[in-house]
């Protein structure tokens, strides 16, 4: 079955099986009010409050599907974007499954700088970017490279121990794989975190691709951000607002007490505690913090 002749008037929308990014994925879809049911085993699950479908795949397999214009919106990590080599527009950091690509060799080993493996057995599912990078460590083209590099889907960080790899080329999150494995980092080949992709060639309904996509940077924005409300005397209020500056700027009203405003403003969730010590400090009273359960931007 072609899907995507299929499902003609549902924009599709590519969201990892599995994995380390299928819960905070499948959290933004919930965030969104993209509402679905996804039957046990099923990997399409059509949204019942909007003409979305939802096609859950491998995360590797994401930038493909979308670089390709059979999914018009996917959800997968960069690393999976680069290793992939496809063209995708990038619209979002979505500030999460961030990690490193790293080289890895074992700690009581000879080497110490990536130099001292080339030429050697470096082992991966990364092998595009591993290439790449020894590519430009060795300063030749990719296919001239003398450093072997081999494909392993999984438990990569065994490769060492298992004596198929001088080093490997994997992702690192808290360190923990790759101290269990006996390992220690001693290159970042790339930053990586999970972004929503958009097709070059969009097959769905573009207003609806925008109104998904402002309806992501809604939730984005809801838990970058808290709402902060407090009065402050009016003596004190250019001091109070340039602590709380507003994301484009403060609402400031009158308050039937002479002398007062209250002032209302968006302020960055990681800061609130210094906020409002800071305020406090300048004279602003009945100061409050509250959650932002969704929004437009
Ligand atoms: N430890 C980690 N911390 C944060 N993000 C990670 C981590 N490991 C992987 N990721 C991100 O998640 C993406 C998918 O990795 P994951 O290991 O979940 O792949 P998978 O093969 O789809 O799932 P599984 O390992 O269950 O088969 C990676 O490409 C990367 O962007
Ligand atoms: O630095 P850490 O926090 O330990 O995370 C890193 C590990 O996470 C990923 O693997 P995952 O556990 O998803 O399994 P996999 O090896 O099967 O891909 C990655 O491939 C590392 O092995």
């Amino acid at each position: 079955m072609d899907l995507v002749n299929h499902l003609t008037d549902r924009l599709l929308f590519a969201i990892p099986k599995k994995g380390r990014l299928y819960e905070k994925a499948v959290s933004i879809l919930k965030g969104s009010d993209i509402r679905f049911h996804r039957s046990q085993r099923l990997d399409i699950a059509l949204s019942t409050n909007m003409p979305v479908a939802l096609i859950f795949l491998p995360a590797a397999d994401i930038p493909m599907f979308v670089g390709e214009g059979k999914c018009d919106l996917g959800i997968t990590g960069v690393d999976q974007v680069k290793e992939s080599q496809v063209d995708v527009l990038l619209p979002m950091d979505l500030q999460f499954g961030s990690c490193k690509l790293q080289v890895q060799v074992p700690e009581n080993g000879p080497y110490t700088k990536p130099e001292q493996l080339i030429g050697k057995t470096i082992v991966s599912s990364f092998t595009t970017l591993t290439k790449q990078y020894f590519a430009e460590l060795e300063g030749v083209p990719v296919d001239q490279i003398s450093t072997k590099v081999r494909f392993v889907g999984g438990s990569v960080e065994a490769s060492c121990a298992l004596g198929i790899a001088d080093a490997i080329v994997d992702l690192v999150e808290s360190g923990e794989t790759m101290r269990a494995a006996g390992l220690i980092d001693i290159a970042t080949v790339l930053e990586t975190s999970a972004h929503l992709i958009e097709s070059k060639n969009p097959k769905g309904d573009t207003e609806l691709l925008q109104t998904i996509k402002s309806r992501i940077e809604g939730v984005m924005t809801a838990a970058k951000y808290v709402s902060c409300n407090y009065n402050a005397p009016l003596s004190s209020l250019p001091d109070v607002l340039k602590i709380t500056p507003g994301r484009r700027a403060p609402t400031i009203s009158q308050i039937d007490d002479e002398g007062w405003v209250a002032v209302s403003a968006m302020i960055d969730r990681k800061q609130k505690g210094t906020i409002m010590d800071d305020l406090k400090k300048k004279g602003a009273a009945d100061i409050m913090v509250f959650e932002i359960s969704n929004c437009r931007v």
